[in-house]
C-alpha cells in the first residue's frame, strides 16, 4: 500500500476524542443531519481521513475523491471486506448469507456473480420490459387519478416507491403476481425498513440488551416471522416452477420471466457444500427488494423535484424527448398497449442521461456506503488502518467537491457535456459512473463492492424520468418554491416531499 512518512507509522488517522459507548449513545440520539454536520466539522479540522471511535472498533472516514479511489479501486482487494455485522443484521442477513453483508470471500463471490450474470445481464434485463410497461401504466393511473382530485398537487413519493417496489417484486418472484400479493410483500418489507432505526439500540450492547430491551427484541422477532410468513410461500411456488421447468412440464405460454428466486434454487455454497435454505432465500430476496426500492424511488423524487424547480431543464429535456419520439401520446386506458419510450430509445437521449447523472451527483440517495473493512492491518496514507475497523466514505461530499466540480451545489446537467459552448447536447463526456479510472462522484460506491445493480438503476431512472416527462408537464403548486432540504430515513430523502401539478401533455396537443 501507500508508503508513509515514518513518524505516522502505526498511528490511526487523527480525529476527535470520544468515549466508546457513551459517544455512541449520544450519536444515536442525534439526527443523521446533525451527525453529518459533525463529520464535516471534523473533516475541516483533521483532513480527508479521520478516525471516529464509536463502540469498540475504530471508525475510519474518507472524504476525498482521490483517497476513495486509492482505497476502493487501487487497493480494492484489501478494502472490500465487511465488518462483523451487528446483532440485528446478523439475523436479517441469515448469518451473512447475503451479498451486502457477506465477507470478501467465496460465498460473497458466488452470490454476487449469480445476481449479476443471471438477473442483471442486459439480455435478462430486456426480458423484464413487459413488467416495466405494466408498472409504468399503474404509476400513470395513480398519478392521473390523484391529480384530478388533489387541489394542493400530487404527493408523488408513495407512488414512486410503490412503482419501484412492483418492478422489483416481479423480477424477484416472477411476473404472475397480482397487486394484492405485491401489496402484502410491500407491507412486511416496509415495516422492517421503517423500524430498522428503532432496532439500532439492540446492537449497542447485545448481551445486556437481550434483557433490558426484551420487548423490542420480541417485536423484532415477530417482524422477521411475519416476513417469512409472506415470503416463504412465494419462494416455494418458484421452487415448484423450477422443478416443473426441469421436468419439461411448463407450457411455453405459461413460462413467464426467470425470477431471482429461480436462480437461487440450485446454488451451492462453496464453503459449506450445501444449497441455500428457505430462510436464506428469503434474506436474499429481502436484500434485493429493499436494496433497490428506496434508493431508486428517492433518486427519482429528487430528479423530478429539480425538473419542477428548474422548468428550463424540463423544457430542454422535453425537447429531446419530442425530437426523438415525436409528440406526447394521449394517456390511454389499456396497460398492455401503452405507447412508451423503450430501453432502446433511451440510448439516444443524452440530455436525459445527464439529468439523471446530475440528480445522483447532487442528491445521492445514500450519503455513506455500507461499512467496509480491510482484510488485514494495512498502512494507508501513512496511517494504520486495522483489520475490523469500520471504514466508510462521504459519498455526498465527494460528489460536491469544489476541486472537481464547478459550482457543485447547483443543478446543472450541462456539466456532463464536453461541448458546452452552445449549451447544447453535444457528445456526452464519456462519464464513468463506476469511477474505475478516477472518482468524481460515487452514488453507487466504487471498486469491487460497487452496487451490482448500478446499470439497472440507471435504466429504471432514465425509463421513468423519460416517460413521466413525455406524458406529463410537471409544474410547481402556486406559491410553492420546491424546498430541497434533506432528511434522513433509510436513504436521504426530501424533508418536504415533492408536491407537483401534473398535466397530461397529450391532452392539450390533441384538443
Ligand atoms: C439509484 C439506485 C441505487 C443506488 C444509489 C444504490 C447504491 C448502492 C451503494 C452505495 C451500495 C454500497 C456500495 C459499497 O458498500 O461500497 C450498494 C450496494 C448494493 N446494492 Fe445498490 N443501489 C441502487 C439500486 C440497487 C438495486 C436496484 C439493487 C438490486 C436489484 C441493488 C442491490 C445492491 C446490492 C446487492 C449491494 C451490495 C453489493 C456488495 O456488497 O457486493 N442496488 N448500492
Amino acid at each position: 500500500l501507500i508508503h508513509s512518512p515514518p513518524h505516522h507509522r502505526n498511528k490511526l488517522p487523527p480525529g476527535p476524542t470520544t468515549i466508546p459507548l457513551i459517544t455512541n449513545l449520544l450519536f444515536l440520539r442525534k439526527s443523521f443531519t446533525e451527525f453529518e454536520s459533525a463529520l464535516r466539522s471534523y473533516r475541516a479540522k483533521y483532513g480527508p481521513i479521520i478516525t471516529l471511535r464509536l463502540g469498540f472498533r475504530p471508525g475510519i472516514l474518507i472524504s476525498s475523491p482521490a483517497l476513495a479511489h486509492q482505497a476502493l479501486v487501487q487497493n480494492g482487494a484489501v478494502f472490500s471486506d465487511r465488518p462483523a455485522p451487528p446483532a440485528t443484521l446478523k439475523i436479517i442477513s441469515r448469518n451473512q448469507h447475503n451479498i451486502s453483508s457477506a465477507g470478501y470471500g467465496p460465498t460473497w463471490r458466488l452470490l454476487r456473480r449469480n445476481l449479476t450474470s443471471e438477473i442483471l445481464h442486459p439480455s435478462r434485463v430486456k426480458s423484464y420490459s413487459a413488467a416495466r410497461r405494466w408498472v409504468l401504466a399503474i404509476l400513470f393511473e395513480r398519478l392521473a387519478g390523484e391529480s384530478r382530485s388533489a387541489a394542493e398537487g400530487v404527493r408523488v413519493v408513495d407512488h414512486f416507491q410503490y412503482a419501484m417496489f412492483c418492478l422489483l417484486v416481479l423480477m424477484c418472484f416472477g411476473d404472475r403476481l397480482d397487486e394484492k400479493q405485491i401489496r402484502a410483500v410491500e407491507k412486511v418489507q416496509r415495516e422492517l425498513l421503517v423500524s430498522s432505526r428503532r432496532f439500532q439500540i439492540l446492537n449497542v450492547w447485545p448481551m445486556l440488551g437481550k434483557i433490558v430491551f426484551r420487548n423490542r427484541w420480541r417485536e423484532f422477532s415477530q417482524l422477521r416471522k411475519s416476513q417469512e410468513d409472506v415470503l416463504v410461500p412465494l419462494v416455494r411456488s418458484r421452487v415448484e416452477v423450477v422443478k416443473q421447468r426441469k421436468e419439461g412440464k411448463v407450457e411455453p405460454d405459461k413460462e413467464g420471466v426467470v425470477a431471482y428466486v429461480d436462480t437461487l434454487v440450485d446454488l451451492e455454497l462453496p464453503d459449506e457444500k450445501r444449497k441455500l435454505n428457505e430462510g436464506e432465500m428469503v434474506g436474499l430476496c429481502s436484500e434485493f427488494l429493499n436494496g433497490g426500492t428506496d434508493t431508486t424511488s428517492t433518486a427519482l423524487q429528487w430528479i423530478m423535484a429539480n425538473l419542477v424547480k428548474y422548468p428550463h431543464v424540463q423544457t430542454k429535456l422535453y425537447e429531446e424527448l419530442y425530437g426523438t419520439m415525436g409528440p406526447s401520446p394521449q394517456l390511454g386506458e389499456e396497460k398492455e398497449n401503452l405507447v412508451i419510450i423503450k430501453e432502446d430509445d433511451l440510448q439516444r437521449m443524452l440530455y436525459l442521461k445527464s439529468v439523471v447523472l446530475e440528480g445522483l451527483r447532487r442528491h445521492p440517495p445514500g450519503h455513506l456506503v455500507l461499512p467496509h473493512t480491510v482484510t488485514k492491518d494495512v498502512e494507508f496514507e501513512g496511517y494504520l488502518v486495522p483489520k475490523g475497523a469500520m471504514i466508510n466514505f462521504m459519498v455526498a461530499d465527494i460528489g460536491w467537491d469544489p476541486n472537481v466540480w464547478d459550482e457543485p451545489m447547483e443543478f446543472k446537467p450541462e456539466r456532463f457535456f464536453t461541448n458546452t459552448t452552445d449549451g447544447g447536447c453535444g457528445a456526452l463526456d464519456l462519464f464513468d459512473i463506476t469511477g474505475s479510472r478516477e472518482i468524481k462522484m460515487m452514488p453507487f460506491g466504487a471498486g469491487r463492492r460497487i452496487c451490482p445493480a448500478a446499470g439497472l438503476a440507471m435504466l429504471h431512472l432514465e425509463f421513468f424520468v423519460a416517460n413521466l416527462v413525455w406524458y406529463f408537464e410537471w409544474t410547481a403548486v402556486e406559491g410553492d418554491t420546491v424546498d430541497l432540504s434533506e432528511k434522513q430515513e433509510f436513504t436521504t430523502v426530501m424533508k418536504y416531499p415533492l408536491r407537483a401539478r401534473i398535466s397530461p401533455r397529450g391532452l392539450s396537443q390533441n384538443q
